[in-house]
């Protein structure tokens, strides 16, 4: 699924409007009953009281065409519009007319200097003051409904956006912004929804697809783009009937030192449960019965290191190279890593130490294949780009990194994002659960996987991060986020697999 700007949506909203030739008012309308469905799917009439919040924008006309709708079927309804400048769109216009069709209330207009409504813990909030035209921060009078707003308890629902948060652009998220249980956003997220900084302001959030013009969306380029589960199944390589385990690839990973061979073990064995025909762990000599021992199903090839891996010997032909996880970094492991570097012309993996060798040995970035996949979490990440400014930022250096390379970057994260030159891939999976030791290990193991079976470059580091995610999920389903494990993650991708081919659940009814 694509990621347009505010102003893409905006041209996409005009282009609906001028194609199917419906009046923007209508097309609010439209979208209106559709929130309406999805907000009394849930409350089923219920009488609890709904205070709606209007700005003069259409995000407000959204805020009125929804307050219609709600209070048509009966629900308990307040409107109220932040009424602070003269400058009210003609759509906000349009639907506070309609609203005197359906109540005798009008829509209780705040002159932007009085005291604020009484609020109850038990009201539900609806979010309607702005969305995609805020262009400042939010000050005054609003500033203080807004943290008004936030200080009571009551349950927030952010119509488009939560007021105050910009969509794709850089901001201070000190200046107010409504902190939303819940949003339900206009045909795309936002990218400011995946970003560490601001994408708690949303609460949950659901796309509402609402017919915006197909032409300009598909001929559009994204900011981002969001693996969907639909486009994670396209990924997908079926096996032979007539395959041998040739045919899935040969992982060779170079992993772990005295205290940290749990690392080799996790990649490991995520390579083999990702599943990679075969899989080889070159290790310091002394993790040998460890290894041997816990992973029955691979083979092993010892340094002449015995803590660390000093070296890099073996005679295997084609192997997929994935290396870092617990390796050290010290300069006979770096020699070790740069040896194995240079042996290699298909696209490795390159994890933790890895990286940070590579930060501290910038000939290195010579012997890297193209199209390799290096996966740091944001610490190795500000060793390899420099501080950034703030998540906007991160994304730019990201960027700049992946082309001056020709590497995939995997910025590890919540919403883990792909970097591969200008284009960014967003992940949807995923948990707090996963935010335990070793699970790093684990992607970098499921990402060589799938480069050893031949998915190509990024589609093994898209897709790798999807499953890992979609595992992460499955097995918190049994184990809670606190009971997850690196290696519960790990026995979990089959599921993952599994989980791709599930039948869609049906939607319940509408009345
Ligand atoms: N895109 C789509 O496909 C569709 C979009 N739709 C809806 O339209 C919404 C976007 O509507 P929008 O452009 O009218 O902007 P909106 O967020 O209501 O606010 C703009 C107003 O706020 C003002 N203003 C700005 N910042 C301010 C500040 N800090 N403090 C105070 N004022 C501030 C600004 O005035 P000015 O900057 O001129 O002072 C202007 O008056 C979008 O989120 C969605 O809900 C759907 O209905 C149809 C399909
Ligand atoms: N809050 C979270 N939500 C979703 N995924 C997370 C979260 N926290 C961490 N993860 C995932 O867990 C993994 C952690 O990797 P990393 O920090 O390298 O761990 P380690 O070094 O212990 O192996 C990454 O894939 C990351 O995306
Ligand atoms: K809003």
């Amino acid at each position: 699924m694509k990621i347009l700007s505010a102003q893409q949506l905006a041209e996409a909203d005009q282009s609906t409007i001028d194609k199917n030739q419906i009046s923007s008012n209508d097309l609010m309308g439209h979208i209106a009953k559709l929130i309406f469905d999805k907000i009394h799917q849930r409350l089923q009439g219920s009488p609890v009281p709904i205070k709606i919040f209007c700005g003069i924008g259409k995000n407000g006309g959204d805020g009125l065409a929804l307050a219609r709708q709600m209070i048509q079927h009966g629900y308990h309804v307040t409107t109220y519009v932040t009424n602070c400048s003269k400058k009210r769109a003609p759509e906000f216009l349009y639907h506070y007319d309609k609203i005197k069709e359906v109540t005798k209330d009008w829509p209780i207009l705040l002159s932007c200097k009085e005291d604020f409504p009484d609020l109850h813990p038990q009201d539900i909030i609806i979010d309607a003051i702005f969305g995609t035209g805020i262009n400042r921060p939010i000050d005054g009078w609003m500033a203080d409904l807004v943290h008004y707003l936030n200080k009571t308890p009551a349950f927030k629902l952010a119509i488009d956006m939560p007021s105050g948060l910009y969509a794709n652009t850089p901001q201070d998220i000190a200046t107010p912004i409504i902190q939303a249980q819940h949003t339900f956003s206009f045909e795309t997220p936002k990218l400011s929804f995946f970003l560490s900084q601001t994408g708690k302001f949303t609460g949950t959030f659901e796309v509402v697809q609402i017919g915006l013009d197909p032409e300009y969306m598909m001929k559009a380029a994204p900011l981002a783009q969001i693996i969907t589960p639909d486009a994670a199944k396209s990924m997908y390589k079926p096996r032979d009937k007539f395959s041998h385990k040739g045919d899935y690839g040969h992982v060779l990973t170079m992993a772990g030192s005295k205290g940290k061979v749990g690392a080799a073990v996790l990649s490991n064995s995520a390579a083999l449960n990702m599943g990679a025909g075969k899989v080889t762990a070159y290790i310091p000599a002394h993790a040998n019965v460890i290894l041997q021992s816990s992973l029955p199903e691979i083979m092993t090839i010892s340094s002449l290191g015995e803590n660390f891996i000093t070296d890099f010997e073996h005679d295997i032909k084609d192997i997929t190279l994935c290396v870092g996880p617990g390796l050290g970094t010290g300069d006979d492991v770096s020699s070790a890593f740069a040896k194995a570097l240079s042996q290699q012309s298909l696209p490795v993996v390159i994890d933790a130490d890895g990286l940070n060798i590579l930060s501290d040995n910038s000939d290195y970035w010579k012997l890297i294949p193209k199209n390799s996949i290096l996966t740091p979490h944001d610490g190795e990440l500000e060793k390899l780009i420099g501080q950034w400014k703030d998540d906007y930022d991160r994304l730019e250096k990201a960027k700049k990194l992946s082309i001056d390379k020709d590497v995939i970057l995997v910025l590890k994260g919540a919403h883990t994002i792909a970097v591969s030159g200008k284009n960014l891939y967003i992940n949807d999976t995923g948990n707090p659960g996963m935010a335990t030791a070793g699970s790093g290990d684990v992607l970098s193991g499921i990402i060589a996987g799938l480069l050893a079976q031949k998915y190509d470059a990024l589609t093994a580091a898209v897709f790798g991060v999807f499953l890992h995610g979609r595992a992460g999920d499955i097995a918190s389903q049994t184990y809670a986020h606190e009971g997850l494990k690196a290696s519960i993650i790990s026995n979990f991708v089959g599921a993952a697999i599994l989980d791709l081919f599930r039948p869609e659940p049906q939607q319940p009814q509408q009345q």
